[in-house]
């Protein structure tokens, strides 16, 4: 059975300190809400000090969430405590976090203060929280960069004073990893009192360690990490949940687990994104939009062949339907292959190397192949031989000034005929001609052209609904020529109607 690491979310206070971030008390809620579905089990729900809306939002969070311990930031600064312990009063299960910065720069620079002094503050907050709630963490701001004999000792003293969990940040992202979890071990091995209260991480993204620092802290004995959605907070961030739930569900023989929801990663952290107007970038681990994604050949065959061979996680296990397979010029016929399966192709050999061969062209040109290109690439590749029996040969169009006419020759099964027509239009007069190489009658019902992607240059895609008696067809084409493209879906719907050659 593994231990548990309690995850402490910040996202609705550190997360939400990040310049653009800011949340109402509504969205605040509908944050706290979703947090909590996912399996949080403390949620620091702002700074009531801070401002009105901060209380207010801490208050409303209070009433409104009933299963993680909310959670109130304050300085060392009775004020402070007294309105957070205000703002908390409704919560069903409640933790006031107070604290002081322990480090050289913190106590003689920011704060103007001495060692002592600064322990002296430490415990007169933490045993004044105490007289509100039982539940009391302190933070030693900046321990990251601070001395650990003398951390030990704040450490020692605030739990002496009541403080059941004490936090110990890298507020600075300054740490290694291995510096960090030696930190902790240190703690654990000279704070004569530690087994009285949880470590718990809270470390700041600024050299890109955030993660490694809080697993080491883990192995060496933490058993809280403060961490965010989409890994948001201060300057460069702080943990990132979803990579700290993940990395200890990769790696079992650490023994530790959280109580989160994997599954509701992907949609929580699509949420925060859109709510605090900060995307995720493509390859953020585990929630980007590529963490799933495989795009060059050999990994594509890969994965096909065996999910494990490219990826450590389950996409399900996120919250994610499947793997993408993304087609482009870095892709081969395994993965081209597979996207032409799904979309019904069964190809031989030799017309899947005439498709790849015309995919290489386009995805050199467009870098990200879409069905749509895949559909127009196989009508272009295979029409010769998916058994058609009606086949337009040649088209030729009169257009401008003049009265459009075309002229096509049209292939119905063993004979070639050919007919020219004018209309009221290039496209019209080519339907009127075919329509005189043909037995039946029959009328375009519905006929749609729409631009795949943009740009003059782009390929047209041609949908048209084509009516002989009572029955119903559509008949498909796409090609950079519109009017080709539309005279094409035409014969298509013919073929799918089954007409036969006028005789003369
Ligand atoms: C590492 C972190 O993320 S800490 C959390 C950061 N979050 C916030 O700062 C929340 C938003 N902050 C605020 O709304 C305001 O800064 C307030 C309400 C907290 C304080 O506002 P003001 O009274 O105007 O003070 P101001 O912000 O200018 O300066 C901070 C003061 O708090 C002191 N202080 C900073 N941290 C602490 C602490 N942990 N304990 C005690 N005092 C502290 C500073 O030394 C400074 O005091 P000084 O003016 O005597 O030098
Ligand atoms: C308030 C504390 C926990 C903090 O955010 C930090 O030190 O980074
Ligand atoms: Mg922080």
């Amino acid at each position: 059975m593994s231990e548990k690491l309690f995850i402490f979310d910040t996202t609705l206070r550190d997360g939400e300190q990040v310049p653009g971030c800011q949340l109402n008390t509504i969205e605040k809620i509908e944050v706290a809400r979703a947090l909590e579905e996912l399996g949080v089990d403390i949620l620091e729900a702002g700074f009531p000090i801070s401002s009105p809306g901060d209380f207010n939002s801490v208050r409303e969070i209070s009433k409104a969430v009933s299963n993680p311990t909310i959670c109130a930031l304050t300085r060392a600064v009775q004020k402070d405590i007294d309105v957070a312990a205000d703002a908390l009063a409704l919560a069903k299960h409640k933790r006031i976090h107070t604290g002081i910065g322990v480090s050289h720069s913190h106590i003689y620079d920011k704060l103007k203060s001495t060692p002592e002094e600064i322990i002296e503050r430490a415990v007169a907050a933490v045993k004044h929280a105490k007289k509100y709630v039982e539940d009391v963490e302190f933070y030693a701001e900046d321990a990251g960069r601070a001395d650990n004999e003398y951390l030990a000792r704040v450490i020692e003293a605030v739990i002496k004073a009541g403080a059941t969990v004490v936090n110990i940040p890298d507020t600075t992202g300054y740490c290694l990893p291995q510096e960090y979890g030696r930190k902790i071990k240190y703690l654990m091995e000279n704070v004569g009192n530690i087994h009285k209260a949880i470590i718990s991480t809270h470390c700041h993204n600024d050299l890109g360690m955030a993660t490694a620092n809080t697993l080491e802290a883990v192995i060496n004995g933490a058993r809280q990490a403060e961490v965010t959605i989409n890994g948001i907070g201060e300057r460069a961030g702080n943990t990132s949940l979803e990579e700290v739930v993940m990395a200890l569900r990769c790696h079992k023989h650490l023994n530790v687990d959280t109580s989160i929801n994997s599954k509701l990663l992907t949609s929580t952290s699509r949420m925060v994104a859109s709510m605090m107007n900060m995307p995720v970038q493509a390859n953020k681990a585990i929630v980007g939009r590529n963490a799933f994604a495989h795009s060059s050949g050999i990994h594509q065959d890969g994965v096909l062949k065996s999910r494990e061979s490219y990826e450590i996680i389950n996409p399900v296990d996120v919250g994610l339907d499947e793997s993408v397979i993304a087609l482009t010029a870095r892709s081969g016929r395994a993965a081209l292959n597979h996207r032409l399966e799904l979309l019904g192709f069964k190809l031989e050999q030799k017309e899947l190397d005439e498709v790849y061969a015309k995919f290489l062209e386009l995805a050199d040109k467009k870098k990200d192949v879409r069905d749509d290109d895949l559909l127009y690439l196989v009508g272009a590749a295979t029409g010769e031989k998916v058994g058609k029996r009606i086949k337009l040969k040649y088209l030729q169009i009169l257009t401008g000034t003049l009265i459009p006419t075309a002229t096509v020759i049209v292939k119905i099964g063993d004979s070639e005929r050919t007919a020219t027509c004018t209309g009221n239009g290039p496209v019209d007069a080519a339907v009127k001609a075919i329509k005189t190489l043909i037995n039946e009658t029959v009328q375009i019902t519905e006929f749609l052209i729409q631009a795949m992607n943009k740009g003059s240059d782009d390929v047209g895609r041609v949908h048209v609904q084509v009516k002989c008696g009572s029955m119903l067809v559509h008949g498909f084409s796409a090609n950079t020529d519109v009017v080709k493209a539309a005279v094409e879906a035409f014969v298509d719907g013919l073929n799918l109607l089954n007409v036969t050659e006028k005789t003369e």
